[in-house]
């Protein structure tokens, strides 16, 4: 695999276009199929999702999905108690990180004497949980989607996952539902799992919001079914983009790199720099590097996303940084934590040489299910707050309601909205 440095002042317009929009591009151009699936769940339900794995397991029934304690039992033997403790750990740091998320459960005000108004928090009754599967296993995906859930106070956490032939989830998936706690776990993947939570069956009850990452086809059915529920954001195939001053090391970056490639064919890892010197030591060591590598029929295809990138000074670095809007972002700096000031846009940001983005895919307890495609331009990470709704009230004497009267009826009769004008006048005449 040859990489060559390319300068940002020199891209064409189409080759930055293609590195800014990436797995997005591939997102919008299944919108119409994936669609199809949805519509046809939301008026067959069950029926499309038994005709659709009838493949993996021939005398399927509906009530077949639903994941039985017994499927549990069996994934317990086959997962090592090496994996068990790991998912512990990692699973209290993220229940440590996402607690310090709990806002204040409701606050009030006196906004002008007599008009009180107040917040109070209400965690969604309901939350499906979406964990990929298929290129790899995700059962941090798991923790990183049920715990937030928990600890915000949803009662109903329902998880589904892609199964494999026979109609198998895969076992770590199934452990780690086992430790957050989840009991409803559903055997679906892609579009078929996003439309089964969206509009309900007969056999799984529709949620209030679904969360968690997942290839371009589950992000595109997200991104459909959004209105009908809520959703996290656009958290879809992985990419990493590497900001680096001369401190950075080839070695580590390279790695870095290629970490987040090996998702998917439609992820996408850039590494800007101002040191031209970097970026051509970056490129030989990922040249040497590539024909030892796994996974390379994967990253093959993922490199019309990847770029090493020169940048005028850091100044133009940083720029780029922000317009880019990585799902995550690495800060190779020599103070990291004076170019954190200057980062406005980024999923998840991983300071200095000790802090690759695979701590945070596990264990430092950030979370990491994170926005992809630039939608960090407008998307947060999965956090406790996703579960979280935050109604608001009001108190009023009749004294207050006196002292804003005339806003009122002001501002109602501007509008042409007469009756809500006559709501103040006839309490302040009685
Ligand atoms: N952004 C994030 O927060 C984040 C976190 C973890 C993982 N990820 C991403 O999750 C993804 C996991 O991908 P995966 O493929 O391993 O698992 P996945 O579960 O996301 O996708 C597999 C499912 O895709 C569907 N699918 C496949 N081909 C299809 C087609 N032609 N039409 C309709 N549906 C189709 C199938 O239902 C299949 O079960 C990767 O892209 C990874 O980078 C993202
Ligand atoms: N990097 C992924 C988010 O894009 C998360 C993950 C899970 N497992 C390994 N990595
Ligand atoms: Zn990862």
């Amino acid at each position: 695999m040859r990489l060559n440095p390319e300068k940002i002042a020199d891209l064409s317009p189409e080759r930055l276009d293609s590195i800014l929009r990436r797995s997005m591009q591939d997102v919008s151009e299944i919108y119409n199929s994936t669609k199809t699936i949805l519509d046809d769940i939301r008026q067959r339900g069950d029926a499309v999702n038994v005709e659709h794995y009838l493949k993996l397991k021939g005398d399927l029934k509906a009530e077949h999905f639903l994941v039985t304690p017994q499927e549990i039992e069996d994934a317990y033997r086959q997962v090592p108690d090496e994996v068990v403790k790991h998912l512990k750990i990692a699973a209290k740091n993220i229940v440590t990180f996402h607690t310090a998320q709990l806002d204040r459960p409701q606050w009030q005000m006196e906004v002008m004497p007599g008009i009180i108004a107040g917040r109070k928090n209400t965690p969604l009754d309901s939350a499906g949980c979406y964990v990929p599967g298929r290129r790899a296993a995700y059962p941090s995906s798991v923790l990183m989607t049920i715990l937030p859930a928990v600890v915000a106070g949803v009662k109903r956490v329902v998880v589904t996952t892609p199964p494999d032939e026979g109609l198998v989830a895969n076992p770590y998936t199934l452990v780690a539902c086992d430790i957050a706690g989840v009991k409803e776990v559903y055997k679906l993947g892609g579009p078929w799992a996003v439309g089964a939570l969206a509009y309900g069956t007969d056999t799984i009850t529709k949620v209030a919001k679904i969360v968690g990452p997942g290839n371009k086809y589950v992000t595109a059915a997200k991104m459909l079914v959004y209105g009908q529920v809520d959703i996290d954001s656009p958290a879809g195939p992985s990419e990493a983009l590497l900001l680096a001053d001369s401190t950075g090391r080839p070695e580590f970056l390279a790695l870095d790199f290629l970490s987040q490639v090996e998702h998917d064919p439609d992820a996408a890892a850039v590494l800007v720099t101002d040191d031209p010197g970097l970026a051509q030591a970056v490129c030989d060591e990922i040249e040497r590097l590539y024909p030892t590598m796994p996974r390379t029929e994967i990253m093959d295809q993922a490199m019309r996303y990847c770029a090493i990138l020169v940048a005028e000074d850091m100044e133009a670095a940083l720029e780029f940084t922000n317009t880019y809007a990585a799902e995550h972002l690495e800060i190779v700096t020599a103070d990291p934590f004076l170019t954190l000031q200057k980062v406005r846009h980024a999923g998840s940001i991983f300071m200095g040489p000790w802090a690759p983005v695979p701590v945070g895919d596990y264990a430092s307890g950030t979370n990491h299910v994170l926005p992809t495609g630039q939608a960090a331009l407008s998307f947060s990470g999965l956090s406790v707050d996703d579960f979280i709704k935050k109604p608001t009230y009001q108190y009023l004497t009749k004294e207050g309601l006196a002292s804003l009267g005339t806003t009122i009826t002001t501002l109602a009769e501007a509008e042409g909205l007469p009756i809500h004008a006559m709501c103040i006048r006839k309490r302040l005449e009685s």
